[in-house]
């Protein structure tokens, strides 16, 4: 894998996701200042940066989460190319289906491998029992984890191992087509092997998402992401090539917390 150091990060690509002046509350306590922000498409960008900075928050922000948590109140803009995702009127369901998000435990549903995956394809989509078979297959395949679960596709999904319950939420999440993929801390529950696994599949479906991943494995960040993204206490600190904040941070806070020195 190899990090893009040649491009600016957020400038020279296509942005997904851009936000600006953005800030987050939940009640009185401010959570997020005043970020501006692009997130670049087909590229994956690491948000890294201590416990209770505000990243989760961020992506929560990203798809709407927030929307069920009643004191999480949002100024600034928000932008996925046209689409306001901080509108009243932007079509949350729709919205969902464009930008998926991963979580850091796996979450299948209580149902069987196939029917975690034919889920949201039936829910947006009108297609025949053989093309959902098909789409079934195609996405479980770009998980990476088609080998593992064909003869079982009838089987519990919670009969899977952890990383391979992850990589099934990840089919799920794609299976919808979604522009954006969030994953939150997507291998902090897996074992090294699975973590790598999961590594190799974010860089590889870079190709076709944009894709933001929050993590606090500084090795991972490096390893898999084109952009990253420093937050402390809430505020956007520095965002660069993978390569340049990891070995040439601008920011003295950013050296200490990527060298450990605090996190
Ligand atoms: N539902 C909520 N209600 C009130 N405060 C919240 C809520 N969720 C998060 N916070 C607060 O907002 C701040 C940012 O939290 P957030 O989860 O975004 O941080 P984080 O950087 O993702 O942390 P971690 O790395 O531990 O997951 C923290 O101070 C947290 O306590």
């Amino acid at each position: 894998m190899a990090n893009d150091a040649n491009q600016s990060p957020g400038e020279s690509a296509e942005a997904a996701i851009s936000t600006h002046n953005f800030n987050a509350w939940y009640g009185d306590f401010q959570a997020l200042h005043d970020l501006s922000l692009q997130i670049p498409r087909n590229r994956v960008t690491a948000f890294i940066g201590p416990s209770g900075c505000g990243k989760s928050t961020f992506l929560r922000w990203i798809n709407r989460m927030n929307d069920t948590v009643a004191i999480a109140r949002a100024s600034g803009s928000l932008q996925m190319g046209d689409l306001d995702l901080l509108s009243d009127r932007t079509d949350v369901v729709d919205l969902r289906r464009r930008i998926g998000i991963v979580f850091q435990k796996p979450n299948p549903f209580p149902k069987t491998i196939f029917e975690n995956v034919a889920f949201g394809p039936r829910l947006h989509m009108r297609i025949s029992r053989s093309e959902l078979e098909e789409l079934v297959e195609w996405a479980l395949r770009k998980a990476a984890v088609w080998n593992e679960v064909k003869d079982r596709l009838n089987g519990p999904a919670f009969g899977l191992s952890g990383g391979q319950q992850q990589r099934l939420c990840i089919a799920r999440a794609i299976a919808t087509g979604p522009e954006v993929l969030l994953m939150d801390e997507p291998c902090s529950a897996l074992d090294p092997a699975s973590t790598l696994a999961i590594e190799d599949l974010i860089y590889e479906l870079r190709e076709q998402y944009t894709i933001v991943i929050v993590t606090h494995n500084m090795q991972q960040a490096s390893r898999c992401s084109d952009q990253t993204a420093f937050f402390y206490e809430g505020k956007l600190i520095e965002l660069g090539s993978t390569s340049q904040v990891f070995t040439k941070p601008s920011n003295k806070q950013t050296e200490d917390y990527v060298s450990g020195k605090f996190g």
